[in-house]
């Protein structure tokens, strides 16, 4: 007779085994009532076990099943198990993953949403109080007097935020309320959709398509065919392809995956997946963040009955359960946002190729500027890379001039150098024309190298090749690899000007300074705050696509998948900033960002031009985005990658201590670095314990250091051995972040 094995609700990782009661079908997957102590709790069924004989004892029985079929398909449940190994995190934590909270929940019926409302208005001082002793407080409250109605979902909110909002519910700030909610995600102010049908394919889509079907078309005993990887240039079409293959998929009575970055940020892919698919619209799921825990419920289970043939959503809908899956498209495959960076810190992107191995079905990874993790997959043959180096439309890639700002910086002399004369008269000129620009503020890294503004030289480490990071506090400039420290030069070592200093200006900013040279134009910003009114950003595009503004600021939140045709004018003010944060992977993002913000100009009729303005002109991802030459750009990358051992050649993980208490954090960092250098696997780099680039967040203080290796598992387990060995001091936490991808 087997036994359940089950892996019990709640944080603390219990798993008991129980007997099976004659006729119950429980199989791995199932989610099971269980006697636990004097009540009943839940849990999912990891495994069936032997029971074993000699016990001595009776096993409990289990008291019944949740639900009468697995929630948890074999498959999703190998792939949860290689999650938890791999990224070294509990089951429990990726079972929570797999299984939202809105289904393992077991009133899952309530039609209500739990919506935080602003009661009182604060005052000047209370917002000041609560900015210092509670800033988490105070950005709900910042949020809540901006919102519609003055009220914001608690699941909006995001993770953690309940016990900021019963704080402030005591001080009589908010009332948390429960909110009668529709059932149907669409009814929420989406815009009627046209059908549109398939257009007929130029040859390189035909030939990328032909690929797909191939794969698609594999007799399934045969091994699982590659990864695809369709590299194509901006505007060249994929999304097409995307299409088509979808409609191959759901024509062989299978269903589709498609992963987007983030779908508020996507809304022209989102509304075109509709559109074509218009006549079986309720075959389409959409998987906000937004939706209701009651919304949430039905859609799962809308997929997992397969009445929803189509799934889009973001990182989280690779565990969508989709029965007979056959494609999985990832869009966008660089983007960051695939990583999470909460637990389970699992690579979207990554385990959509896991999942389509275990499904044994085809997987397309797309994007104009592929990661270099996938591209050298090519490289070496585990993927296969098909290409669209052509624009659809037949239009030339866009026009893209650099802008040496050192000079104008000499010509404006002292100002802060926001906008040349060249970048301005352009606008001018698109102006009189009646065509529309947008203008690109580059927004990341918050952590600022030094740079001099006269001759854009940049502070290095001289062992890594990565620029160091200024450190306010101690005046100190760092590097957040190997540790080196500087001093800060009182003069650029270059050209002596004694100017070298941050650099940092908003959005806010640039639309001051364009109203003031523009004074007849109509401007519209884009920025995190921007976003948050619900429907913002949405209304916003929707007006600049009716061509109610003549110039859009923004920031990285405009890079992505946006196609205007009356664009003829990008701007990109600051190309600099993301190239000189301590990141290895720097130079890929400016060079992804260039290329990509760069493909939003000329994509209809009329020829676009970029202007991009840079203290590093000479900068390879400058001079290689300007050429449209990834394969240049990827070349070069690459050898600097291989040469210090870097991704995609060795596997990178973080490990990060916190604590309220500075010492604390450091010495238990310390202390680990210590144990994990005893005896480490063969090939393991082990980095310094240092402070992180953002040394203070939310009052705590962290330390970091990285470790590096070309096996992943063995770094995996040896970090998870040294942890459970030592105790950690009760306020420090400890974060291992397996192949990281943010390093501040
Ligand atoms: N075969 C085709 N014939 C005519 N027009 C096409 C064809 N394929 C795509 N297009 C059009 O070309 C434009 C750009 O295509 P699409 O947005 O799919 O490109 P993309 O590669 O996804 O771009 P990006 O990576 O920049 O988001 C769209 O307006 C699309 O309708
Ligand atoms: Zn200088
Ligand atoms: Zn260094």
């Amino acid at each position: 007779m087997p036994a359940a094995r089950v892996l019990i609700d709640g944080p603390s990782e219990l798993v008991f085994d129980y007997a099976i009661p004659d006729g119950l079908n429980v199989q791995p997957g199932c989610r099971v009532r269980i006697p636990l102590r004097n009540k009943l709790s839940q849990g999912t069924v990891l495994d069936l076990v032997e029971q074993q004989d000699d016990l001595g004892f009776a096993l409990r029985p289990l008291h019944s099943l949740s639900d009468p079929e697995p929630l948890i398909t074999p498959n999703l449940l190998k792939a949860g198990r290689w999650i938890a190994s791999y990224y070294g995190c509990s089951i429990e934590s990726v079972i929570r993953a797999l299984l939202p909270e809105a289904v393992r929940t077991e009133d899952n019926s309530a039609k209500v949403r739990k919506t935080v409302v602003l009661e009182n208005e604060p005052s000047p001082e209370i917002l000041a109080k609560l900015q210092k002793r509670a800033p988490k407080q105070a950005a709900i409250l910042s949020l809540l007097t901006h919102a519609p109605d003055k009220k914001i979902a608690l699941a909006d909110l995001g993770d953690g935020a309940s016990a900021s909002v019963k704080s402030l519910a005591k001080q009589e700030l908010v009332r948390l309320i429960e909110e009668e909610v529709r059932r149907d995600p669409e009814a929420d102010g989406i815009e009627e959709i046209l059908p549109d049908s398939p257009l007929p394919l130029n040859d390189e889509q035909e030939a990328a398509l032909k690929v797909v079907l191939e794969s698609l078309n594999a007799p399934s005993s045969s091994t699982p065919s590659s990864p695809i990887l369709l590299h194509g240039v901006t505007g060249s079409g994929k999304t097409e392809v995307y299409l088509q293959a979808a409609r191959a998929t759901l024509d062989l009575g299978k269903t589709v995956l498609v992963l987007v970055p983030e779908i508020s940020l996507t809304p022209q892919t989102v509304r075109r997946f509709r559109a074509r698919f218009a006549g079986i619209q309720e075959q389409v799921a959409v998987l906000h963040s937004n939706l209701s825990q009651g919304e949430r419920f039905d859609e799962w289970h809308r997929i997992r009955k397969g009445i929803a043939r189509i799934v889009i959503g973001a990182r989280s809908a690779v565990f969508a359960p989709l029965p007979d899956l056959g494609l999985i498209l990832v869009d966008e495959e660089h983007e960051n946002t695939y990583k999470q960076d909460q637990i389970p810190r699992y690579h979207g992107r990554d385990v959509a190729v896991l999942r389509a191995a275990l499904e044994n079905c085809t997987i397309v990874l797309g994007s104009a500027t592929p990661s270099l993790e996938s591209f050298q997959n090519t490289l070496e043959g585990k993927y296969k890379l098909v290409r669209l180096a052509k624009r659809a439309d037949g239009q030339s890639l866009p026009l893209i001039r650099v802008l040496d700002m050192r000079l104008e910086k000499q010509k404006q002399k002292g100002g802060m150098a926001i906008l040349s004369d060249r970048l301005r008269n352009a606008l001018e000129q698109r102006l009189l024309k009646n065509e529309q620009s947008i203008l690109f503020l580059n927004r990341r890294g918050f952590a600022r190298s030094l740079q001099c503004p006269s001759c854009g030289h940049v502070c290095m480490c001289p062992h890594c090749s990565v620029p160091l990071t200024y450190h306010r506090e101690d005046e100190r400039l760092m590097c957040h690899i190997c540790g080196h420290q500087a001093v800060v030069p009182r003069k650029c070592p270059e050209c002596r000007d004694p100017a070298i200093a941050l650099q940092g200006y908003g959005t806010q900013k640039v639309e001051e300074v364009i109203a003031k040279v523009l004074p007849q134009a109509k401007i519209a910003r884009i920025d995190a705050d921007a976003m948050r009114k619900k429907h913002a950003l949405r209304d916003l595009l929707n007006a600049f696509q009716a061509r109610k503004i003549d110039v859009l600021i923004g920031t990285q939140m405009i890079a992505k998948g946006l196609h205007f045709p009356n664009v003829t004018l990008v701007g990109i003010l600051n190309a600099d900033i993301g190239l000189h944060v301590p990141d290895f992977r720097a130079g890929e993002r400016v060079f992804q960002l260039l290329t990509q913000v760069a493909g939003r100009a000329g994509r209809g009729d009329l020829e676009g031009e970029v202007i991009v303005q840079t203290f590093t002109p000479h900068s390879p991802s400058v001079q290689f985005a300007r050429h449209h030459d990834f394969d240049g750009f990827a070349e070069q990358e690459l050898e600097f990658r291989r040469q210090f051992g870097f991704p995609p050649f060795a596997h990178c993980a973080v490990l990060t201590s916190r604590s309220t208490h500075e010492r604390r954090a450091e010495f238990t960092l310390q202390t680990l670095h210590r144990r994990l250098t005893e005896n480490p696997p063969p090939g393991l780099m082990i980095g310094e314990p240092m402070p992180s680039p953002l040394v203070k967040t939310h009052g705590q203080f962290r330390f970091q250091l990285m470790l590096r290796s070309a096996k992943a598992r063995p770094m995996t387990r040896h970090v998870q051995q040294v942890l459970q060995k030592t105790t950690l001091p009760e306020d420090v936490t400890v974060v291992f972040d397996m192949d990281a991808w943010s390093f501040t």
